[in-house]
């Protein structure tokens, strides 16, 4: 087989052997020595093959995988035509949706005609293989013949331009394909000047200007926007999705096609020139434009907000004047807490801990820092209980897992800390933490959630158990040596019809004289605050943020027509932005741990949620929530069924599952109703925050105002 007339052409070339209609085993001829395509092909299920004429055996397709790399891959010359695309586009890695597949043969000049290939039957696609097969049977032909596969993008236009490039305008009955080219400085970006190893002309590239950009030009060049290309063009798709633009952009020069993948990045100060109206080239110019205009805001902000927020700053509640190792961490447990890149401690941790690891008489000298031992030997006497709230993401788990972990006696194999949690997915959280904080020591835990209870109940010899409460009081009778209880999202735990006497039924089977009680949470209503207290009798207290909004997070509303347009919306978010990961908050009940870890390890990137992961659940990548209902107080209180005001709580705690730690996050409300909105109105008050609005119909400005983090 000869090799492709051009070296950067996205060229397959379809090669109908014609000995003896014997389907060819190994991949092509071309000599490629990596063979995972061609395995890939000989793996998959046997396809459904029509009869076969007799001298087609098979079609050789040369794939063209980067530029100046290509790969030969059989198929049955009749492979259905939906078959055919899955594969070249498989291949070729390009995407379904998106992708433009045309093809000329080698009987057509190379100026010439260029035919759509699409998967539907919308175009000629047989009548071309057949053509093919013709030519090929005509005797003083060559034996092979070529149908050149290209990838091109974007979609082709019919020819009712007047300007209609050189390549295209001997094609003037076919379908055209415009032209891409891309110009720096009214310099065509050529197959020489955009490599980014090119020298000079590459560098002449990143610094020339167009005369858009004078405005620019007080910046430095270290602040200069560097995108490649391909990020440009991937912003502009989801920006224009009516340009169809591809992912991968061909770049076509006078004799071949360039890929801009290869363009490593450019200045701001580009511009590319689609052949198309001017209409839509102005169009993504001005996208072009404004998506850098974001990047550069949005970075500004970010920077802004880092400064503000950071750890360095006194009034956040990540702030700390201490190390972890002054506050009497066991070296064992700082290694772990190290290991986990925890440098400092945050407010809540650096408050909290003096106060919980104090009882010089029950912390295990050998686990305590020296430093801090001379200082807890100054507060000798009972264990102290706390009642501790501090906004979502601060660290408070964390907070008290150390304490669980240097408070149990690592000789002692029998329980010594119980951790209750609301959900399993709580409970599975903690343990994690737990767990990768004492990398280093002995500690032995075990769960008491449904289906996981240890199989010998009886004699449980764990030293920790974090549990939900139901399980945990089957789990738990008269265990004497339990002297750390420890209630997550408290508030919760206690208010909840059926949840809060299971957690006193736990409360009680624990007689150890000296029980600590460690209550946390992000939310402390009045009336629990108080019930509270008589839990966790002469508690200290520490309230970090009263305020109820947290400033990282930007809360927005959309007004949509319907419960219905919802939907549309929410469809519309995800075209619109680059979201890392995000969670869905629904009414309906959802599956359970499976999602989750799928989605804790970023396998999947949305999660739909009901309100057993609104609180506590720590998964940093997470910079979108949408509450897509509401919280409702009747959803989480029974029997106030009619009561359709917002579970302030709730919505608080569902805020919190994005900005994590002081990351940036967005929270988006769909309003749909007069009820809906009244109550966002609610919300607003209760947060003593405008939730801002943000146009439904105007796409431009919901992305200018969600600066996604
Ligand atoms: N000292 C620290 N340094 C760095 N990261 C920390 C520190 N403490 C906690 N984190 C991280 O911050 C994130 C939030 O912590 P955590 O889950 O303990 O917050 P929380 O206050 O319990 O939140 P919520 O109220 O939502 O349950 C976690 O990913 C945790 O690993």
């Amino acid at each position: 087989m000869p090799p492709p007339a051009h070296e950067d052409y996205a060229v397959a070339l379809m090669n109908h052997a014609l000995d003896g209609g014997l389907l060819r085993e190994e991949a092509g001829e071309s000599g490629n020595e990596d063979e995972d395509i061609d395995l890939q092909f000989n793996n998959q299920p046997p396809l459904q093959i029509a009869p076969v004429p007799a001298h087609v055996g098979t079609v050789t397709v040369r794939l063209p995988l980067k530029k100046g790399i290509i790969r030969d891959i059989d198929f049955p010359a009749d492979i259905p035509r939906e078959d055919f695309f899955d594969r070249v586009l498989a291949n070729m890695a390009l995407d379904r949706a998106t992708a433009q597949l045309g093809w000329r043969s080698n009987d057509e000049p190379k100026r010439g005609p260029v035919h759509r290939l699409a998967i539907d039957d919308s175009d000629d696609v047989d009548g071309a293989f057949r053509t093919l097969l013709k030519t090929k049977n005509r005797p003083r032909r060559q034996r092979e013949v070529f149908m050149e596969i290209i990838h091109l993008n974007p979609a082709p236009v019919q020819a009712r331009k007047k300007k209609t490039s050189r390549v295209h305008k001997s094609s003037a009955s076919q379908p055209l394909i415009p032209p891409i080219h891309v110009h720096i400085n009214n310099v065509p970006l050529t197959k020489s000047n955009i490599n980014p190893t090119a020298g000079p002309a590459t560098r002449g590239l990143k610094r020339s200007r167009s005369p858009d950009s004078a405005e620019e030009s007080t910046d430095s060049d270290n602040n200069k926007e560097a995108l490649s290309l391909s990020d440009v063009i991937d912003r502009l798709h989801r920006k224009f999705p009516q340009l169809n633009l591809p992912q991968y952009v061909p770049l076509f020069e006078q004799e071949g096609i360039v890929y801009a993948e290869t363009v490593a990045e450019f200045g701001k100060d580009f511009y590319i020139h689609l052949g198309m109206t001017e209409g839509a080239a102005g169009r993504l110019l001005s996208g072009v434009k404004r998506i850098l205009e974001l990047d550069k805001r949005a970075k500004k902000r970010a920077r802004a907000y880092d400064k503000e927020n950071s750890q360095g700053n006194h009034n956040s509640p990540l702030y700390s004047a201490e190390t972890f190792q002054e506050l009497g961490l066991h070296p064992d447990l700082l290694k772990g807490l190290f290991a986990m890149g925890f440098d400092k401690p945050s407010k809540i941790q650096e408050k909290a801990l003096p106060f919980l690891l104090t009882d010089p008489c029950r912390v295990r000298t050998s686990l305590l820092h020296p430093s801090f031992a001379r200082t807890a030997h100054r507060d000798p006497g009972r264990p102290t209980n706390m009642i501790g709230q501090s906004q979502s993401g601060t660290g408070k788990t964390a907070a008290f897992v150390f304490t669980m972990l240097t408070r149990i006696d690592y000789d002692l194999n029998k329980p010594q800390a119980i951790s209750l949690a609301r959900s399993r997915e709580l409970a599975r959280q903690i343990m994690s933490v737990i767990t990768a904080v004492s990398k280093y020591t002995s500690v032995r835990t075990v769960y008491a959630i449904k289906d996981s209870l240890p199989h010998d109940a009886t004699n449980v010899t764990a030293q920790i158990i974090v549990g939900t409460p139901g399980t945990m009081s089957d789990l738990l009778r008269h265990r004497r040596h339990v002297e750390v209880f420890l209630l997550d999202e408290v508030d919760n735990m206690l208010d909840q019809d059926g949840l809060g006497e299971q957690t006193l039924c736990v409360k009680n089977l624990l007689r150890a004289k000296q029980l600590q009680v460690i209550l946390f949470s992000a939310t402390l209503p009045g009336h629990v605050r108080s019930y509270a207290s008589k839990i966790a009798p002469n508690a200290n207290k520490i309230e970090l943020q009263k305020e109820l909004s947290v400033d990282n997070i930007c809360q927005f509303y959309m007004d949509c027509r319907n419960a219905e347009h919802r939907y549309d919306i929410l469809v519309s978010l995800y075209r619109l932005f680059t979201i890392g990961q995000s969670i869905i908050f629904y009414q309906d009940a959802a599956e359970r741990d499976a999602i989750i870890d799928r989605f804790r390890e970023g396998r999947e990137k949305v999660l739909i949620a009901t309100n057993v992961i609104a609180r506590g659940i720590d998964i940093m990548q997470v910079n979108m929530a949408v509450n897509y209902d509401l919280p409702l107080i009747n959803e989480r209180v029974t029997g106030k069924g009619a009561d359709e005001r917002p579970d302030i709580e709730t919505y608080i705690h569902r805020i919190g599952r994005t900005g994590r730690f002081g990351r940036r996050g967005v929270l988006i409300n769909f309003v749909h109703d007069k009820k809906t909105w009244m109550q966002i109105e609610l919300i607003e008050k209760a947060l003593g925050k405008k939730i801002t609005r943000i146009e439904t119909n105007d796409v431009d400005e919901m992305e200018a105002v969600i600066l996604l983090p």
